[in-house]
């Protein structure tokens, strides 16, 4: 663990502490806020009459972490006792990258002390009637691109020069980028559903910097480019590939993160903590949705290690509001989270042995 980065673990002891435990995570971090554009003090938590909660966090991801604590407040009022022993888990840094948090804590020894078998995690608000489920992320790349040339007067045909070079590098990812997003507007999935964002690549031109004045050529020009690799991409060839892009055309590519896993926790009869999850929505009258998480979150960090991680939010029929202005959470669907919670923690702590690796 990072000092001045705590991490918090609130342990409900279970019945039957041989069997390994269940994690319930949530990140402690939130996105920072542009005031002037919120029409309430983005940490004031204000509730407006329709029960709207405005605050920074009300979807990313408070809601959870407090849906599990008060989750566990009921059950332990009522008497109840899990068979698993649960943690809630709070960890820092998640909307940074989980560097100095969930990376680095699952390599520790005082994790593995916890002794986990399955991760619960957030997922992400939507406007349908379902909450989404979320079983594997793409893979996060962060790639700085540098070109260097001749630098001179403006005036001439100065060779080589450094933001062509860049600019012919960044039109192979922007060709990417357009194939991706024509695959996504026209193609369907093995079972015949459109393909949604998580299935396909995005690439974002993110950053760019060359030059000081109109009439003085660079000598050095580059871009950061944001790509999040579909879980369908075999991530050692097609990273091969993008240094290939540079190469062709003289410039550097530095991977200033590339998670090179995308390891998948699969939905299916024999992911008993699934089947659970499936069977107290089932009894709530709640639609699931499962899907690829299109942005990244510490349950990539979890699966990769081999552990089952599945990431919900109890959040439908609300605009996706997470990193933006005004983002709120109405309070029915906070209470209907930690009722969610309430009858799913027992089900989980209930998984027999034989789910554990
Ligand atoms: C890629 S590391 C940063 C993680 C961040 N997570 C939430 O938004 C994200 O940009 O997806
Ligand atoms: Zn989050
Ligand atoms: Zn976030």
């Amino acid at each position: 663990m990072v000092a001045g980065k705590p991490i918090c673990i609130l342990t409900w002891a279970g019945s039957e502490p041989a069997l390994k435990s269940v994690m319930l995570n949530s990140h402690i971090d939130v996105v920072p806020v542009s005031e002037s554009n919120w029409d309430h003090d983005p940490f004031g938590a204000v509730k407006l009459p329709n029960g709207d909660i405005v605050a920074r966090g009300a979807q990313d991801m408070k809601c959870v972490g407090i849906g599990y604590l008060e989750a566990i407040r009921v059950l332990k009022a009522k008497g109840v006792v899990p068979k698993r022993t649960v943690h809630a888990v709070f960890v820092p840094d998640e909307e940074i990258g989980g560097a100095d948090g969930m990376e680095k804590w699952v390599e520790t020894d005082d994790f593995r002390s916890l002794n986990v078998a399955f991760a619960l995690d957030e997922g992400l608000s939507n406007e349908e009637n379902a909450y989404k489920v979320y079983y594997g992320e793409r893979a996060p790349w962060w790639i700085k691109i540098t070109a260097k040339g001749g630098a001179g007067h403006g005036s001439k045909f100065i060779e080589p020069s450094a933001t062509e070079r860049l600019v012919r590098t960044l039109d192979k990812f922007v060709a990417f980028r357009n194939s991706e997003k024509q695959r996504l507007a026209v193609c369907r999935n093995e079972f015949g559903r459109p393909l949604r964002l998580g299935d396909v690549t995005t690439t974002n031109i993110t950053l760019m910097n060359a030059g000081v004045q109109f009439n003085v050529v660079p000598e050095e020009a580059w871009a950061g480019v944001d790509m999040r690799v579909a879980p369908s991409v075999n991530l050692t060839t097609f990273r091969e590939q993008v240094v290939q892009w540079g190469a062709e055309e003289g410039t550097t590519i530095e991977f200033v993160q590339a998670f090179m896993s995308n390891a998948a926790t699969p939905l299916n009869d024999g992911n008993l903590w699934w089947q659970k999850i499936r069977s107290v929505a089932e009894q709530r009258g709640v639609e699931l949705d499962p899907e690829i998480f299109p942005a990244a979150t510490d349950s990539r960090f979890l699966r990769k290690i081999g552990l089952p991680a599945i990431g919900i939010s109890c959040i439908r029929n609300t605009p996706v509001l997470l990193h933006d202005h005004n983002e709120y959470l109405n309070e029915k669907l906070l209470i209907e989270g930690v009722e969610f919670y309430a009858q799913l923690i027992p089900e989980l702590a209930s998984v027999p042995a034989t789910a554990d690796a």
